[in-house]
């Protein structure tokens, strides 16, 4: 079994506040080292996460026969049942830009009707997001050199999408082993925006491979870097590595937002990221490549590590 980790100081930025240079350089050093970090002050309120909760437990408690109306097997796909990713792990997926149209999609699918409150809410969440992701972005940017930010976010970030997916997590009934919800993953994304309830179970793996516990507190988000972003820095950002468990018997709530390079987007680290006399370590790959090896790759899909972007795109790493 792997060791937990002491519990150790963990980066919180404050995204209301203009970032002084010290902060700068600890969430540098944050993103290289963890892959991950927090942020407060998001102008995210705690009213949309019961709303957005209270009216997808709704849905998750409907018959899997309609559930499995946006399974894997249906055109929709936009539902992922239990036992694809872990036994107690279910998710719907819900895209922008226009998450309300989305959203509507699959709520006539699932109950053959309009429910404009849960569309309005999640296009509120997602707008929200869309602005908090890219802000986010911006600020890892400027964090990894002086001018990176000004340079390229622009022209490499500027057509960036979100998605979201809602979780949820059915209560493990015995408890004599920690269950996994989700096994170790990274995501395929730039930047993934997670905000977990009260329950907890988030854990992120540190560079020595043991398990840090990312404690819930009210008014804090989850920020974790992505595949996309590990490879078009070649590797001055980290990939957080993560997973979640179920260690108490009652049922558990997150949202996940992705933001994402757009499908078509080459991804080749900049001369001026690589640094000189730096090597290069990632291959240039289309977007939609690295996505489809990780769906087609049984040890890649979904959630488990064992094919990521360095398997990929490395160089000097086989695919
Ligand atoms: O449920 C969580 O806290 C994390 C979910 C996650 O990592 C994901 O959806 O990729
Ligand atoms: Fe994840």
């Amino acid at each position: 079994m792997i060791p937990e980790s002491e519990p150790l100081e963990l980066p919180v930025l404050d995204v209301s506040q203009q970032l002084c240079t010290s902060s700068l350089s600890s969430l540098a050093a944050a993103c290289k080292e963890w892959g991950f970090f927090l942020i407060i002050n998001h102008g995210i309120s705690k009213d949309i996460y019961n709303k957005i909760c209270t009216l997808s437990k709704n849905l998750f408690n409907l018959p899997i026969e309609t559930k499995l109306k946006l399974g894997p097997l249906s055109p929709d796909k936009t539902y992922t049942p239990h036992f694809i990713a872990s036994p107690f792990f279910e998710s719907l997926r819900v895209s922008g830009p226009d998450f309300t149209d989305s959203a509507q999609s699959s709520l006539d699918v699932l109950l053959g009707e309009n429910d404009s409150e849960f569309s309005e809410v999640l296009q509120e969440y997602g707008s929200k997001m869309t602005e908090l992701s890219k802000g986010v972005l911006k600020l890892v940017l400027t964090a990894i050199g002086d001018g990176i930010e000004t340079k390229y976010y622009d022209s490499e970030f500027k057509n960036c999408h979100g998605y979201l997916r809602i979780n949820n997590y059915t209560a493990p009934e015995s408890l004599d082993e920690e269950a996994e919800g989700l096994g170790m993953h990274t995501d395929m994304s730039c930047v993934t925006i997670v905000y977990q309830d009260e329950i907890g179970g988030l854990q992120v793996r540190t560079r020595d491979g043991k398990w840090m516990n990312i404690i819930p507190s009210e008014g804090t988000l989850v920020v974790n870097l992505g595949d996309m972003l590990q490879a078009w820095s070649n590797e001055r950002l980290r990939s957080s590595e993560h997973r979640v468990v179920l260690k108490k018997p009652v049922n558990r709530f997150s949202l996940a937002f992705f933001w994402c390079f757009e499908d078509e987007k080459v991804i080749l680290a900049p001369d001026e990221v690589v640094g000189e006399g730096n090597t290069r370590t990632y291959k240039p790959f289309v977007c939609s490549d690295y996505l489809r090896f990780r769906e087609s790759n049984e040890k890649g899909r979904f959630e488990k590590v064992g094919f990521t972007v360095k398997d990929f795109a490395g160089i000097g790493f086989p695919m």
